[in-house]
């Protein structure tokens, strides 16, 4: 069932396009990870659902319930920003309870939402300690405490990640998605790291210049990218251009592409090509479904456990970027091989 329903969302700030018409609906229990480069729209996005911007058109349905209109207060909508914005002279608990008590609610029932929400997120022996005196892994558990604290409708999480170190952050991934499909709340999540939003989200929403260019599960991003921007942003690629004109066949190592514009993309899921000497390509080592170009090593870089090489394509006088724990020398003639699904032309 749709909990959440965006329909033609539209801000400009004068010539910028924050959101430029963008519909999608967030279903029951549902993750839905939203990402895109730096201003590509993505705060305004889950700003505008929480009600602090004022739309120039579009309308947001909740629970069946139109709130374009309805203040921020009276949505039932939780957020949570990247900084945590705790109350420093508040202990945990205080935190925790500051929304029901704006709310009105009785104490009792204070008490008893607020040791469920420290319960379900394992700080109840916080409870007494200000921020200060606690990790940023434990800020963050009481900010989400006080966020789910209020039971609303959808959680909207900006960056929740962003302020933890980066091992925490690969553990608290799992984590965190564990906990929201416990919750069973539907969950915007907002994030720069298509990584953590390909491991965390049920689908995801790639945005950019304020539109949403796909929306679909992780596999379905990576697997079937629908245009040239969407298949760089996700995954670790390499990219070339070739000039070409709209309609010529063009041959590219082994394969013949036909181009639909005057340039012709191609991008390479670096991760999954295989880096093999000139010497190695016979069909057994290289099958024939694989593109195979052909290419010299300009330069390498240590990375410890592999090298990142700069190649030269031989026909196309391209470079591109990939990583190989194999070892080769600058001057050397190497072969790319990448299967079947890990480039895309457009
Ligand atoms: N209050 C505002 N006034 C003017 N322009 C704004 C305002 N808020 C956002 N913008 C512009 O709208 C665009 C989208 O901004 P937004 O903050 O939504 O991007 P974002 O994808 O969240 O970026 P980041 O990843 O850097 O946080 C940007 O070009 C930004 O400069």
């Amino acid at each position: 069932m749709e909990v959440v329903k965006v329909q033609g969302l539209k801000k400009y700030y004068g010539e910028v396009k924050a959101l430029d018409d963008v519909t999608f609906s967030i279903f029951e229990s549902e993750i839905l990870a939203v990402i895109g480069p730096s201003g590509s729209g993505k705060t305004t996005l889950l700003r505008a659902i929480a009600g602090f911007v004022n739309l120039d058109s579009g309308r947001i349905i909740i629970n069946s319930r139109d709130v374009t209109n309805v203040p921020p207060e009276k949505r039932n909508v939780s957020m949570f920003f990247q900084n945590y914005a705790l109350w420093p002279h508040m202990t945990v608990y205080e935190n925790v309870a500051y929304g029901l008590k704006i709310r009105k609610m009785s104490k009792t029932e204070i008490r008893e939402r607020v040791e469920w929400a420290l319960n379900f997120l394992e700080i109840s022996h916080l409870a007494n300690r200000k921020p200060s005196q606690l990790s940023g892994g434990q800020q963050q558990r009481v900010a989400l405490a006080r966020a789910i604290v209020v039971k609303p409708d959808v959680l909207l999480l900006d960056e929740p990640l962003s302020n933890l170190d980066a091992k925490i952050r690969t553990r608290i991934r799992s984590e965190l998605r564990e906990l929201l499909k416990k919750l069973n709340i539907p969950t915007l999540y907002v994030t720069h790291d298509q990584e953590e939003a390909l491991s965390i989200a049920d689908r995801i929403a790639v945005m950019n210049h304020g539109k949403i260019l796909q929306l679909g599960t992780p596999q379905e991003i990576y697997k079937n990218p629908v245009d040239v921007f969407v298949a760089d942003f996700v995954g670790a690629n390499s990219l070339i251009r070739i000039k070409t004109k709209s309609g010529e066949q063009i041959k590219v190592g082994n394969k013949i592409f036909v181009a639909k514009d005057d340039f012709l993309t191609l991008v390479i899921r670096v991760d999954e090509a295989d880096l093999l000497s000139a010497k190695q390509l016979t069909a057994e080592n290289v099958p024939e479904q694989n593109l195979i170009l052909k290419a010299v090593v300009v330069d390498k870089l240590f990375l410890g456990s592999k090298y990142k090489y700069k190649l030269k394509i031989d026909e196309i006088e391209e470079y591109v970027y990939l990583n190989s724990n194999k070892i080769y020398a600058n001057g050397d003639k190497v072969i790319i091989a990448i299967p079947a699904g890990s480039y895309f032309v457009f």
